[in-house]
Parts: C-alpha cells; sequence; structure tokens
C-alpha cells in the first residue's frame, strides 16, 4: 500500500504539474459502454454479469468509455479542452488458472477538443516527466510511435471498407504475439485481398518517416503528423525517448491517429503504458464527436521495472511518536498525551493494552518511531512524563505542557 501510494501519487504530481483535472468514473458500467465489435481481447475478458435489477453491467476494464461518456453528459457545459486524469481500478475476467490479477489501477490523462498533435506531444511529455522523477531514464525506456493513419491510407488504396478500420487495427496488434500465418489469416477472413495483407505487412515493418515518406509519399497526413510529433520532441528535449516504429498500432479498436507505447529497452516486459488519438469515440455512444487523445498506465508493468533497475523506494512506517503508560490506571494519562501532542500535529502511535516495555520498545522499532514517551505515576505526580529519543537513547522527563 505505501508503495501503491507513492506511485499514485507521483502520477497526481504530474497531472497537476502539467495542470490536469482528476475526475473518477463508477467502477461498475453498464456493459453496453464496453461491446464493441472488434475482435479486442479487453472484450473477451469483460468482467460482465447481470445485476439484481437484471441489468447487463461489467466491471470497467478501461477508463477512457466512461470518460467519453461523461464528456457527453456534461456537454456544453465545460469548456474545451477538457485536461482530465483518473486512476481507476480496472478488472478483466480470466481463469484463475492463467494465475493473473484480475484488477489492477490505471492512470489515465486525456485530453480533449485539440485535434493537432500538440496534445500527443504534451500527453508524451507527461509521462516522460513521471519517469524522470522515479528514477527512470531513457536508457531504461523508449517509446515507439506511430500513427493508425498509415494504416488508414493503405487499406483505402485497397478500398478496404471503413467500418474494418478497428477490426483490422486488433489484428494488427497481435504481430509478434501470434504467429504471422495466424495474423494473415485473420487478415483474410476480415475479407482483405492477398496483395493488400501483403502490403499492410510490408508498410509495418518500416521504421523511419524517411523510408515511409518513400513508401506513402510526402502529402499523405499521416507522415505530416508524424514529422510535426517528432519536431515538437525535439523541442520539449525528449527526442532521444521516442522513435518511429510503424508496426504499432495497439489493440484497442477506437484509436484514429497517432498511437504510442512505453516499452522496456531490455524487452524483457509487456508494454509499461500507450494510448493515442481516438476522434470517433464520442459518436460511437451517441454524442458529438470531438477531438481526442489519452493514454493508460498501468500499476503492474512498472513495478517489474523498478524492481528490475532496483528503483523500488524504501518506504518504512514512519511514526514520530509512540505513547504508553506503566500501569493501567494511567491508560487515561496516556490518551491526555497523546491527544496533546496530535492537536499540535504530531503523529502518535498510542499503546491500548497494558503492555510492558519489552513489547512497547518491540513495536516502537517495528513502527519506526523516533520518540518513547512514557506516563509513569511518579513523574505523572509531578505533571510530567518521561521521554526517551530511540536512535539516540537520551532520555529526560518534561512538562505534559511543554511537550511538542
Ligand atoms: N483491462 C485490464 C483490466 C485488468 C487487468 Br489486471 N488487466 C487489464
Amino acid at each position: 500500500m505505501r508503495l501503491r501510494n507513492w506511485l499514485f501519487q507521483n502520477f497526481r504530481e504530474v497531472s497537476q504539474l502539467y495542470g490536469f483535472e482528476e475526475i473518477d468514473f463508477p467502477v461498475l458500467e453498464s456493459e453496453a459502454l464496453f461491446i464493441r465489435k472488434a475482435g479486442e481481447e479487453i472484450r473477451d475478458q469483460l468482467y460482465c454479469f447481470e445485476d439484481r435489477g437484471n441489468r447487463r453491467v461489467a466491471l470497467r476494464p478501461e477508463l477512457t468509455p466512461s470518460l467519453a461518456r461523461l464528456v457527453i453528459q456534461k456537454g456544453k457545459s465545460v469548456s474545451l479542452p477538457l485536461k482530465w486524469f483518473a486512476i481507476g481500478q480496472c478488472w478483466r475476467y480470466e481463469r484463475m488458472t492463467r494465475g493473473r490479477r484480475r484488477e489492477h489501477y490505471q492512470w489515465n490523462m486525456d485530453i480533449i477538443g485539440v485535434p493537432n498533435v500538440t496534445a500527443e506531444a504534451e500527453l508524451i511529455s507527461s509521462i516522460i516527466t513521471f519517469f524522470k522523477r522515479i528514477g527512470i531514464t531513457s536508457s531504461d525506456v523508449g517509446f515507439k510511435v506511430s500513427s493508425r493513419k498509415v494504416l488508414q491510407e493503405v487499406l483505402k488504396r485497397y478500398s478496404v471498407p471503413e467500418n474494418l478500420f478497428g477490426r483490422v487495427c486488433v489484428i494488427i496488434d497481435k504481430l509478434e504475439k501470434i504467429p504471422i500465418d495466424d495474423i494473415k489469416k485473420e487478415l483474410r477472413s476480415a475479407e482483405l485481398s492477398e496483395e493488400a495483407v501483403e502490403e499492410l505487412l510490408q508498410i509495418l515493418s518500416v521504421k523511419s518517416l524517411d523510408k515511409l515518406e518513400e513508401k506513402l509519399g510526402a502529402s499523405v497526413e499521416a507522415l505530416t503528423e508524424l514529422k510535426q510529433l517528432f519536431s515538437l520532441a525535439e523541442k520539449y528535449g525528449y527526442s532521444e525517448w521516442i522513435q518511429f516504429d510503424a508496426s504499432i498500432v495497439r489493440g484497442l479498436a477506437y484509436y484514429t491517429g497517432i498511437v504510442f507505447e512505453g516499452f522496456d529497452r531490455e524487452g524483457k516486459l509487456r508494454a509499461i503504458c500507450g494510448g493515442g488519438r481516438y476522434d470517433r469515440l464520442l459518436s460511437t455512444f451517441g454524442g458529438d464527436d470531438l477531438p481526442a487523445c489519452g493514454f493508460g498506465f498501468g500499476d503492474a508493468v512498472i513495478i517489474e521495472l523498478l524492481k528490475e533497475r532496483g528503483l523500488v523506494p524504501e518506504l518504512s512506517p514512519q511514526v514520530e511518536n509512540i505513547v504508553c503508560s506503566l500501569d493501567s490506571d494511567l491508560q487515561g494519562g496516556a490518551s491526555l498525551v497523546a491527544a496533546r501532542l496530535r492537536e499540535k500535529g504530531k503523529t502518535v502511535d498510542l499503546v491500548l493494552e497494558n503492555k510492558p516495555l519489552k513489547w512497547v520498545f518491540k513495536r516502537a522499532a517495528r513502527i519506526n518511531a523516533q520518540r518513547l514517551i512514557i506516563v509513569g505515576s511518579a513523574e505523572w505526580q509531578k505533571g510530567m512524563v518521561r521521554v526517551k529519543i530511540l536512535s539516540s537513547g537520551e532520555q529526560y522527563e518534561i512538562k505534559v505542557d511543554e511537550l511538542e
């Protein structure tokens, strides 16, 4: 819990550093919010059920659909751009045999109402700021960046219907996760011609913007946007963190433009975070479309990375005072001393039972108390208590009123 609080504190401080407002949504939503027909894993693993009102509901697997619903609900009552962040528990339903977690926490930052790539550049910058705060450098982690407009351009040239776009992206996202022949089979089952499949896989292997320009031509929007993003990255000073990689499409069907994911350069871990532009999501829920982009950053892989790099912080419990009485009829005195110290904002662990001093010293060490305050009858008669500084062993008597 201390490690989680430390992580979330950093999420929050970075979000506030970038001027984002915190929001939250219900963990339980209508199942319909997450029903998409693009064959996504997030759909297959939906933690859904029927509630006592016979409603189909689900524990949210991600936060973005709830954010979209909230933007629509707020409608004209909020002024754009919206810069919102949330840290929320998300769920999936997997068989326990897989031994994987069913719940995790995700930090999300989203910018609603900004159509140009300055929004994506800002989001990537915020994640890099987070990494730097916790000691992760560009030699530990990088970002693979691409745009789904690359795929869209290819599909258009092979007249693949628009409504297949999300599904094709979800299939492509499985590259390097399932055999290439299965990818080809799934693409063919999505009615892509043999030629379209080959051209698609060809373009996905492109690793430089120059090469992409050779393939697609300089005027293609995908290219101009990516060039803008890389030029902004240079101004932010984070060029060494990002690289173009056409194979990055991300596995969520609703992305429509720039997509990015944070990866560990040693290649041992799954993606650390990911996000992108989703300009068409609001209309899928009956709202008017607004330009939108955002990312999700889970609390699991980052902890594995910190462990790999020996960067997990030492977060021992810390309390300033432990207060005890030497006999049960002085328990009230101990409570009074504790109350006085707490009124002054001092943290106190009050021993609540009549325990021998040996037990108190053990507990003081376990909770890392700085000071032991003993209420004993002799001192109490004089309105005093005995104080022991646990690090130095120094001890002295002091009037209760002078305690601070
Ligand atoms: N979407 C999702 C939810 C929960 C976990 Br654990 N992983 C992914």
